[in-house]
């Protein structure tokens, strides 16, 4: 484990706890003011009880006595009363806790680079400071954790420090134990125990850390052979039938015989402790030593032993704690630093601030001047110099074999990625300049693998939690819905699937489509975006959508990538990729006319089972 200097573990460990005040606030406080009381409880009960012994064991006054019980009783019932209320309080706030961190990483994915959510060194540092915090509470929870410990040791510290000054103060009349070298004995005895306790724990963490690494890579294979294939309803149909869970349980096999060796790491973090303890125990015995060598002495009362082997055994304990925090916190310093590290990963994406401008004849245009891209750790370049203007109202179809690069220029175009190569303007602006959400808000896309959520039908089509009731249904009826929504006993407000709600409703992949049509006419951008919107629609709702392709798009600029080229021909333009470059570019019956182009090409090879 690298070596973190004090002054940076300071700042880490403060940013940590200025992340906890923001994800889980009154936490981390609750908890220190719980500690607080839960540690000055023990001495109160200390000190009382030696002056009652003290008491009984000289002047034996009954008001005396009485009196200290009755302060020892009414504090204790105070310290416990409070004790509880902030134990439930903080128990509450606490299992809240793992959500709340959940959050931490939600809103850093959401603010990545839609580039980076791709990018496996990324996601992977994600990962991993994600499972060291839910497998072992590295990082934060070590830090939320350890105020308890911090807290503790301190009281202790300070009050067994006030609490032992009469201890040596205290005259037996013997000067061998009266001489002063006894207080530098017994301090060097506190502070021997500290110190193996520390020496056990770096010893300890080093392992540890090790045994994280391990654990985290175990968890993230484990994760995926032995649960994920299972669970995952979206992978079990092939899992079943081409019987995945073989290759599993052979993976499942290694990870076991792999998790043997580690077995040992735990034996030998258990032993440095152990170790620590046989020296701790010596020197307490040294310390116990003393204190009973001056009270045979007579310098103080039977009631004071009771005082000070107590405060002395908690010193020593203070004293462990405090270096057992130090080494600890270099080791929650280390994942905390990880984290950071993941937060704070830059934009890489310009983000501009122009507002685009609303139209109300929605004159937008759109010009792709020059433009290549390569995806990130990519080979070969996906499109390459793409040059294209359309207007709005303009339909424009784009067609081409499979990883011809279709998807990857309407990516572009919504800016998921930026170019490599060349630019994209809006009626003649740089679409970087633009203000990101602004840029993103003229779009509406149905994307190939377009997802739906566990939310209700209508807030599923309108992406909000309010919504205009009559637009939603007029969207669903564009898109073909119009039938199924009336079979509905709930309506709008039936549920997706069934995580959220019981009654909830599955739906086939067709009406998924015309579902995600809908949230795309919803939106009522001036672009309308559809990448294979029929592939899952039977050909009655497929006609359907072809007829109705104007209505639908009405005014607006409609970009329509589909394999049926048929579909294609009630677009104004037609642009072929091929390759990551556009090779044809025209209406359905210029490119026919090209009996040696691509378009004619696949035209052809579908046409004949139309006509055969
Ligand atoms: N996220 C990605 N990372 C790396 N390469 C990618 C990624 N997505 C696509 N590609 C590659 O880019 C090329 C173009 O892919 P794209 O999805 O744009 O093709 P497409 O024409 O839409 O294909 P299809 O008709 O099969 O949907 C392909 O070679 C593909 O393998």
């Amino acid at each position: 484990m690298s070596k973190i200097a004090l002054t940076k573990r300071v700042s880490i460990t403060m940013r940590g706890f200025s992340i906890l005040k923001q994800y889980c606030p009154g936490l981390a406080q609750g908890k220190a003011a719980y500690e607080l009381i839960n540690s000055i409880q023990p001495f109160i009960s200390v000190w009382f009880t030696a002056q009652i012994v003290n008491e009984i064991s000289s002047q034996r006054r009954f008001n005396t006595i009485l009196l200290f019980i009755l302060g020892a009783v009414l504090l204790n019932f105070i310290c416990s009363l409070l004790k509880n209320i902030l134990n439930h309080v903080c128990n509450e706030k606490e299992a809240q806790m793992w959500n709340w961190f959940e959050k931490i990483f939600s809103d850093k994915q959401m603010s990545l680079d839609f580039v980076d959510l791709e990018n496996a060194a990324i996601q992977h540092q994600r990962q991993e400071a994600q499972e060291n915090l839910y497998m072992f509470g590295n990082g934060l929870a070590q830090l939320f954790w350890g105020i308890s410990a911090l807290v503790r040791t301190l009281v202790y510290i300070v009050l067994s420090l006030a609490m032992t000054i009469s201890l040596f103060l205290s005259s037996s009349g013997n000067r061998f134990i009266d001489h002063p070298i006894w207080i530098l004995i017994i301090l060097v005895c506190i502070a021997i125990g500290g110190l193996s306790k520390s020496k056990a724990t770096i010893s300890e963490n080093d392992i540890f850390m090790e045994y994280c690494k391990n654990t985290v890579w175990f968890n993230r294979v484990f994760l995926f052979f032995g649960k994920e294939l299972y669970m995952n309803p979206e992978k079990a149909k092939d899992v079943r039938i081409y019987s995945q869970n073989t290759v599993a349980e052979k993976m499942l096999d290694k990870l076991i015989s792999h998790e043997k060796e580690n077995q040992s790491d735990i034996v030998k973090m258990a032993l440095y402790p152990a170790i620590a303890q046989i020296i701790i125990v010596f020197a307490n015995a040294v310390c116990y030593l003393f204190v009973a060598s001056k009270a045979l002495f007579g310098a103080f009362g039977v009631g004071n032993i009771v005082q000070y082997v107590a405060v002395l055994s908690r010193l020593g304990e203070g004293l462990q704690e405090l270096m057992y925090l130090l080494s600890d916190n270099e080791v929650y310093c280390t994942h905390l630093q990880n984290l950071f590290a993941y937060l704070d990963l830059p934009n890489h994406m310009y983000q501009g601030s122009l507002t685009v401008e609303k139209r109300d004849d929605n004159e937008y245009y759109v010009e792709f001047k020059n433009v290549s891209f390569q995806y990130p750790n990519a080979d070969s370049y996906a499109l390459k110099h793409v040059n294209l203007k359309f207007k709005v109202g303009e339909k424009l179809a784009v067609v081409g074999m499979n990883g011809s690069g279709k998807t990857t220029f309407i990516k572009l175009m919504c800016r998921l990625y930026d170019p490599t190569e060349g630019e994209i303007l809006l009626n003649g602006v740089n679409i970087k300049k633009y203000d990101y959400n602004e840029y993103t808000s003229i779009f509406s896309v149905v994307f190939q693998d377009f997802r739906l959520f566990s939310f209700s039908l209508g807030q599923n089509v309108s992406a909000s939690a309010s919504y205009d009731e009559d637009k939603v249904i007029e969207c669903l009826k564009k898109a073909g819905f119009a039938e199924r929504l009336n079979s509905l006993p709930n309506k709008l407000n039936t549920f997706l699937y069934k995580d959220i709600d019981a009654d909830g409703v599955e739906i086939s992949g067709g009406e998924a489509q015309k579902l995600a049509l809908a949230r795309a006419l919803y939106k009522n951008a001036p672009f309308i975006i559809l990448d294979e919107p029929t592939a899952a629609l039977d050909p009655i709702s497929e006609y359907e959508v072809y007829s109705k392709f104007n209505e639908i798009a009405g005014t607006k600029t409609a970009i329509y990538i589909s394999h049926r080229l048929a579909s294609c021909r009630f677009c104004d333009k037609i642009a072929v990729f091929h390759e990551g470059e556009i090779i044809q570019l025209g209406s359905h019956e210029e490119l026919l006319a090209d009996s040696n182009g691509k378009y004619y090409e696949l035209w052809n090879a579908q046409a004949q089972y139309y006509t055969t």
